[in-house]
């Protein structure tokens, strides 16, 4: 049988403990993301426990948690054509899961993430010129001038 994304989460239909001082957002941009977990770790009294390690080491764990997911199936292709509807709901969960943490981590690290990916895309360009390396996957260290 056919589930959403909450049967898959294993919570009940009732969503009555949803609260939340912030209107709903769309089309959130990272920060949406990061005004909308600061907001949830507010009401409830964590920040005592988001502490950069922590939320490092959570992290981490959801990226097991996506990989998971992946493990025993063989190769994937793009667009995870063989998956249930179920199966890409859990995925996209576990992957938000990420998402949040490492918005959070950032932002408890006083690292603007938006400008930090800014500033890295910029130095990956410098260091893989598409000239020099269209179509070949080796890493920068490998080429020799
Ligand atoms: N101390 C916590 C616990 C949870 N969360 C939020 C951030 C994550 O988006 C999500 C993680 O919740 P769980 O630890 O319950 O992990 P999962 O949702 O992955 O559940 P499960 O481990 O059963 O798959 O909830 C949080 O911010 N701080």
């Amino acid at each position: 049988m056919a589930m959403n994304g909450d049967q898959v989460c294993g919570l009940k239909g009732d969503m009555s403990e949803q609260q939340s001082t912030s209107p709903i957002v769309n089309e959130p941009t990272i920060e949406d993301i990061r005004r909308m977990q600061a907001e949830f770790t507010d009401e409830r009294n964590w920040n005592q426990f988001h502490q950069p390690r922590n939320l490092l080491l959570a992290l981490v764990g959801e990226v097991g948690e996506v990989a998971e997911l992946f493990q025993w199936r063989g190769e994937a292709a793009e667009g995870l054509p063989d998956w249930t509807g179920p199966e890409r709901e859990h995925l996209a969960h576990e992957l938000s899961d990420v998402l949040i943490y490492l918005v959070e981590l950032a932002e408890k690290c006083h690292i603007d993430l938006p400008q930090a990916v800014l500033r890295k895309m910029a130095l990956n360009r410098l260091k893989y010129p598409a000239s020099k390396v269209h179509g070949s996957a080796k890493k920068y260290t490998e080429y020799n001038d």
